[in-house]
């Protein structure tokens, strides 16, 4: 059986200045400096322009606590005005990237074909994507989020070959539940990660798609996230909210402690 190495990640989203940013990951690794949560990989995505106090931090006191970003250029360099690139990220020595989260979908019109470029783009220059995907209410009340997440899955994956897709991490955020307090309920969540694990299976192989993590996002807490890490095919959490309070954070990591 295939044992996934849990994953918590905190998405700041647009939270935090550089000196917060210092703060808060000083707190969450003095909160985890025991042995406790080796079992749980722990990451942050703060904005870009953290993201250097934030190396300076991990690299200076060899944290194990993991960073990367919220996004990344399509391209590699060149005249596109506030984007922020591949070889940028990889030069800060970012692990993860969060590519196609549904603000970015819904605010910057990013489409799946250009969340595949960012996959591929974040691949070139070593980084492991979080790719994120889920319905929003009206799809889910159609009842056609099962088939809206896997398109999205296979959308973000078009092309790319099974030794990088078996890296992928792919968080499941039903939009209705981000930032709402409205949690989907945890079998509800299973459902839509195990059609997920299904997809990957059928796009690359079984083995391929037991390795690969899937997270759920979406008004995760310490109070319901025991329940959510429970299903089967639930391997972490993408938080946002709850990951801005160091606190509650550290106990959504110690998820088998609540
Ligand atoms: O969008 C999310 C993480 O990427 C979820 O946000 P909330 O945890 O605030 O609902």
């Amino acid at each position: 059986m295939t044992t996934r190495t849990p994953l918590m990640a905190g998405n700041w989203k647009m939270n935090l200045n550089h000196l917060e940013a210092i703060a808060h990951v000083q707190k969450l690794a003095f909160a985890l400096a025991d042995k406790d949560y080796e079992a749980v990989e722990v990451a942050v995505l703060p904005p870009f322009t953290d993201l250097r106090s934030v190396q300076t931090l991990v690299d200076g006191d060899k944290l194990k606590i993991k960073y990367g970003a919220q996004d990344i250029s399509q391209h590699d360099s060149g005249a596109y005005t506030g984007e922020i690139s591949g070889p940028m990220l990889a030069k800060l020595k970012c692990t993860y990237v969060a590519i196609g989260h549904s603000e970015r979908r819904q605010y910057h019109d990013e489409t799946d074909e250009i969340v595949n470029a960012k996959v591929k783009a974040a691949y070139k220059h070593g980084l492991t994507p979080i790719l994120c995907v889920g319905e929003e209410l009206e799809v889910r009340e159609a009842g056609s989020h099962v088939a809206h997440t896997l398109a999205q899955v296979e959308g973000g994956l078009k092309d790319l070959p099974a030794e990088q897709a078996e890296t992928v991490v792919i968080a499941y955020e039903p939009v209705w539940a981000i930032g709402t307090g409205k949690v989907c309920g945890a079998e509800d969540a299973q459902e839509v990660c195990a059609a997920v694990r299904g997809k990957l299976a059928e796009l690359y192989s079984q083995d391929v798609a037991d390795r690969i993590r899937i997270q759920y996002g979406g008004s995760v807490k310490a109070g319901n996230v025991a329940e959510i890490m429970a299903q089967a095919d639930i391997d972490g959490a993408l938080v946002g909210g709850a990951s801005l309070d160091a606190d509650e954070f550290v106990k959504i990591v110690r998820f088998r402690d609540q």
